[in-house]
């Protein structure tokens, strides 16, 4: 069953067409990772899924229902919700601060509930704090949940922006570039928390990623963008065979030692 279906999106920004006619289908519950060159067009594609750009023409649809002309705080309403190329915490903020702010659209508790302390929205407070409790364990963040999130090391970071994002019980989860910047042993750690974030959560993951080793490790399924066209997609056997994706590659590392 598709969960996720994007339809002949194009995205123009004035003359330069960002994604060109890009249509693709996400299968419920698995990994589909969206790779290709820098510039390829991969973070504009997350960032019409999730309604920070309006696409040219196209469609977006989750489980049927279009998403385009939704706003952002909608999308991830409707169970859509992302993790940042560059991270995007709240570093004065606590650690599990970040995950309730995540939840915070699954609470019912009303400004004026909260202002005069009603008992029911102090229940609800605490259970929240509970399960936020509980997220940071499992991404194994526990013993930081009163540290600011500035002070995490990186890779700590990134498993927090998980955290943040699993907190909103998404249908659909969008990681953009999860593993920049980290060591081996933390790829590894996050590979394995994606792997079983899938099975354990009920959540579809879709990936931008350029580290190869854990884009062929890890997906089900990979469409490759190159200057704003879809080139190949296929499973991971197919696209490390496939000529034009090895071409795109070459391509720019050829470029670069120009
Ligand atoms: N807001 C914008 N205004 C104008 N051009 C943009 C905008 N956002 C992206 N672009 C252009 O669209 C093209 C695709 O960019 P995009 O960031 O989607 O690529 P990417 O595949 O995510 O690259 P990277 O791997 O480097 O993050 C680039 O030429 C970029 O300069």
């Amino acid at each position: 069953m598709n969960v996720l279906e994007v339809k002949n999106l194009t995205k123009q920004f004035g003359g330069l067409t960002a994604t060109n006619d890009i249509t693709m289908t996400v299968e419920k519950n698995s990994i589909t990772a969206v790779i290709g060159p820098n510039g390829a067009g991969k973070t504009t594609f997350f960032n019409m899924i999730t309604a920070v750009y309006k696409p040219t023409s196209g469609d977006i649809l989750l489980n049927g229902h279009s998403l385009v002309g939704l706003k952002p705080h909608e999308v991830s309403k409707f169970g859509i919700t992302r993790t940042f190329q560059n991270i995007r915490l709240f570093n004065e903020q606590t650690v599990i601060d970040n995950v309730l702010i995540g939840m915070h659209q699954h609470l019912k508790a009303h400004w004026v509930g909260t202002l005069l302390r009603l008992p029911s929205i102090r229940l609800e407070e605490e259970k929240a704090k509970v399960q936020a409790y509980k997220i940071l364990k499992y991404v194994g963040l526990e013993d930081y949940v009163n540290e600011n999130a500035g002070n995490l090391a990186y890779g700590a970071q990134r498993r927090l922006e998980i955290a943040r994002a699993i907190a909103a019980r998404p249908k659909v989860l969008l990681l953009d570039e999860p593993a920049a910047g980290m060591n081996p042993k933390e790829t590894k750690k996050l590979t394995d928390l994606i792997h079983d974030m899938r099975t354990r959560l009920d959540v579809t993951i879709v990936l931008i990623e350029h580290d190869m080793k854990l884009v062929m490790e890890i997906s089900d399924y990979i469409y490759v963008l190159d200057h704003g066209e879809l080139i190949a997609q296929g499973k991971p056997d197919e696209i490390r065979n496939n000529q034009r994706v090895i071409e795109a590659y070459l391509g720019k590392v050829a470029a670069e030692n120009d």
